[in-house]
Parts: C-alpha cells; structure tokens; sequence
C-alpha cells in the first residue's frame, strides 16, 4: 500500500516558471528523428515516463539515442530493426499509437503492450484504418485492446474520413503513409493537434494540410534540430489555479501557443480571467510565448464543438475551475474523456460530486453550477496523472481542507515537478 500525499497547499499563486517541454512534441521528436536520414539533435525534450517510452521504443527500433549536455541526439538506423523483445509504452497512449502506424511497415512481427491503463484504451480505431491500407495488425479481445501484435507488411495509400478528431490516429495514419505506395489522406471531424504535420512538412516530407485534411506522400523526413516549447497541458493546472484565485498571477515561461492546443487560454479569457502573450517567437515551426494569467471573478461558460480537440487534456482542471465560476459551465462532444488514462468524466464527475460540486454528467460531458466551496476528498488517481493534478488544484479551492492522493507516481508519466512547482508559486506554504 502506497503512502498517500496530502494536499494542503494555499493560494493565491504568483511568480513565473519554465514550463515543461511539451509532451506531444517531444514523442514525435524522438521517433521522427528515428525514421530521419540523418541525425537530429533536440533541446527542450520533456524528461518524463511517456516520453522515455518512446525512447526505448525508437533504441528497440535500432536508432541511437544519447545525451549531449542538455540537448539528446537522435541518430536513426539505416532502416528500423525488428525489435527484439515486447515494447513496453507504459502508460502511454501516444507512444502506441503512433508505433502502430511506423511497425505496420516493419520487416518482422513486433509486440506494443503498456501498464493496466494503457491495455484498457482502444486500439481498434488505429488498426481498421491501418488495414485498409495493407496492414497486418491484431489485438486483445477481439482487436480491441493492447497488447498489440504487427507483422510488417507493404503498405499502400488510402484515403480515410475519421469519426473522432483525433490526432494519435491521424499521425500513426499519416506515418504509416510515409512507407505506404501512393497518396494517404486523412480527414478528421474537427482539427486535432498538428505537430506532426509541422514537424514532417518542416523536414521536407511532401505533405498538404488543408483545415482538417492532410495528405502525405511517401518519403523520409530529414534530420534536424527541434527545440521544443512548454507544454499548454501541464502549464494548465498552474494557469488554471490561478485564475481561479483571487490575487493570483503567474507566467509560464515558453509555452506553446500553437493554435490548435490553445482552446484553454481561449476559455479562460470566455470565463473573465486577464490572459495576456508577451515575448511572442517561433522556433521548429511552432509559436511560443510567456503567458500570463491573473486572478479574478470567473463567470461559467460552454465548451463544445471544434474547440474541444483544442483542449481536450485541459478538460479535467477547468471541470475544477468551473466549479469555483458563477453560473452553470456546460461541457460537451467530450466522449473522448471517457477513454484516457481512466474515465476521465466518471472520474472527475465522481470525485467532484462527492467534493460538494454541483455537477451532472453526461454521456459526452457535463453541466457545473457554481461558485460552490469544495471539500476534500481521498482521491483514487487510477494511474491517471491529470486527475492527480487536476485534484491537487482542486484542493487550492477548499476551505484549507486536505485532498488525499492514493498515488503520486502517476504525475511522471508528464510532469515529474509538479509539486515541488505548485509549492513554490503558493510561497511553499503547505
Ligand atoms: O497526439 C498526441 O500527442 C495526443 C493526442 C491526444 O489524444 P487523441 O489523439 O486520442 O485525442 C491527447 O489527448 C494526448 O494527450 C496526446
Ligand atoms: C491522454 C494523454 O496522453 P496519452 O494518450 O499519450 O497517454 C494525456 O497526457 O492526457
């Protein structure tokens, strides 16, 4: 039985802080520097579980990675190996999926499995569509789940129309379409992510994006240098937290501001926070900037549409806030939630509720009533890092109350600092 952390942090908070790399860019980093035809070297890389994941999983792949003071090399094999062992993605859900796209054209049979969490989230999303362009993939329970078993096979372009905005499946589709014959398109709902597209166009890939259809031909990405800017999802709780309390201001220093991940700043600015972008640049093709946040009274707003990919791993923490805004937040077309880490809408729902929330939960969201007081709560984090953090902010908005976290491991996975930082913008006061 784990020791659990107690939360008994206060706000308000201020000062700045060096946000950490970000999460998204750093897998591709790493694993499209494997595929590359020469080395790349990248800075800024996110030093967490999910990232190493990836590192592993490109080393078992045949490339080199190694340190050079604070910057890691990436030298990529001729042509990626078959790996030798199972690769392990822990919890990462990133690091499977877009394996999945490059193994499907893999000479030999490879094996991607992870920890509890990661062997519950669907895979049938990326493997259907890897078929149809000529893959041989299969899966636990009846292609559902991971493990994941690929033999490689030669792949040919095809256009897909996918149900869900998301980009895990446009990315392992879109590097699947790098060693495939031909053309591949792909057409989401709404607009994911698109680091990858960035970072493929920006290596010289023959790739098209227009709004959300993108199309690749086939081809290896150059090497190159990539720094890689702070990441908007793990900024999100400090920004989050300081919005929500009075007096606070706090800047997240080289954030990245890409627009398809700032759905977050957007609604803080719909809720009434001050959110002002400051020393604006632009390195490897994705914008940055310090990003400020100051305290105030928050008024409940609507998530829906095409701005839920914009921050879809935001929705925990400002389920959170919108506990603390007068009047009623509405959350919707967030199934997606439902198939992260945990049940990320059951889980907040449940743990919200029994914090004193007013909240109703539906199949693709939710409804919060507020300005309500929380209480605290022991906290089941079901090796989910975001509800781990989302809680320990949760706590800021108590009336000096305690959140007790089962786990605290489980905020590795993308932000091994957390509370040290959360300590030190609330002026180490615990
Ligand atoms: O491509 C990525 O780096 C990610 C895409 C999103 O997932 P989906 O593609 O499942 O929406 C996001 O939730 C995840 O944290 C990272
Ligand atoms: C959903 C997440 O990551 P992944 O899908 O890579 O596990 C996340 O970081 O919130």
């Amino acid at each position: 039985m784990k020791t659990p952390l107690v939360c008994r942090r206060k706000g308000p908070l201020r000062g700045s802080f060096a946000v950490p790399g970000d999460k998204s860019i750093s897998h591709r980093a790493l694993l499209f520097g494997a595929l590359a035809t020469s080395p790349s070297r990248v800075t800024g890389l996110l030093e967490a579980e999910d990232v190493h994941s990836t590192w592993k999983a490109v080393e078992a792949l045949g490339a080199r990675v190694s340190r050079d003071g604070a910057a890691v090399v990436v030298e990529p094999p001729a042509a990626l190996v078959e790996p030798a062992d199972v690769i392990d993605c822990g919890n990462s859900g990133t690091s499977l999926r877009l394996l999945c796209g490059v193994l499907a054209a893999v000479p030999g049979l490879s094996v991607l499995t992870g920890d509890a969490s990661l062997r519950r989230r669907p895979v049938r999303r990326v493997l259907d569509p890897l078929r149809r362009m000529g893959a041989d993939l299969s899966a636990r329970d009846g292609d559902r789940l991971p493990p994941v078993v690929v033999k490689g096979a030669r792949l040919r372009g095809a256009t897909h129309v996918l149900p869900v905005a998301s980009a895990q499946v446009k990315s392992a589709l879109l590097l699947a379409g790098l060693f495939a014959e031909g053309e591949t398109v792909v057409e989401e709902p709404a607009p994911s992510r698109d680091h990858t597209e960035r970072m493929l166009a920006g290596r010289g890939v023959a790739l098209r994006a227009d709004g959300p259809r993108v199309a690749v031909r086939p081809g290896r990405p150059a090497g190159g240098e990539v720094d890689v800017p702070g990441d908007i999802s793990s900024a999100a709780f400090f920004l989050c937290a300081a919005a929500g309390l009075e007096g606070s201001r706090v800047t997240a220093l080289g954030m990245g501001v890409n627009p398809t991940r700032t759905g977050l700043l957007d609604v803080l600015r719909a809720m009434g926070a001050r959110v002002t972008l400051a020393n604006g640049r632009e390195s490897a093709g994705e914008p940055r900037a310090d990003v400020t946040v100051e305290g105030g009274a928050l008024a409940g707003t609507e998530i829906a549409g095409p701005l839920v990919p914009r921050l879809i791993d935001e929705l925990p923490v400002l389920m959170v806030l919108a506990t603390q805004a007068r009047g009623r937040t509405v959350i919707r077309d967030a199934k997606e939630l439902r198939v992260k880490e945990s049940d990320r809408l059951a889980t907040m729902g449940e743990l919200l509720h029994r914090a004193g929330a007013r909240i109703e939960l539906f199949d693709d969201g939710c409804a919060i009533e507020g300005p309500t007081p929380l209480s605290g709560v022991a906290v089941e984090t079901k090796l989910d890092h975001r509800i781990a953090m989302s809680m320990a902010v949760a706590q800021l908005f108590t009336r000096g109350e305690a959140v007790a976290l089962d786990d605290v491991g489980c905020v590795r996975t993308s932000f091994p600092g957390f509370f040290e930082l959360l300590d030190r913008l609330c002026g180490g006061e615990r």
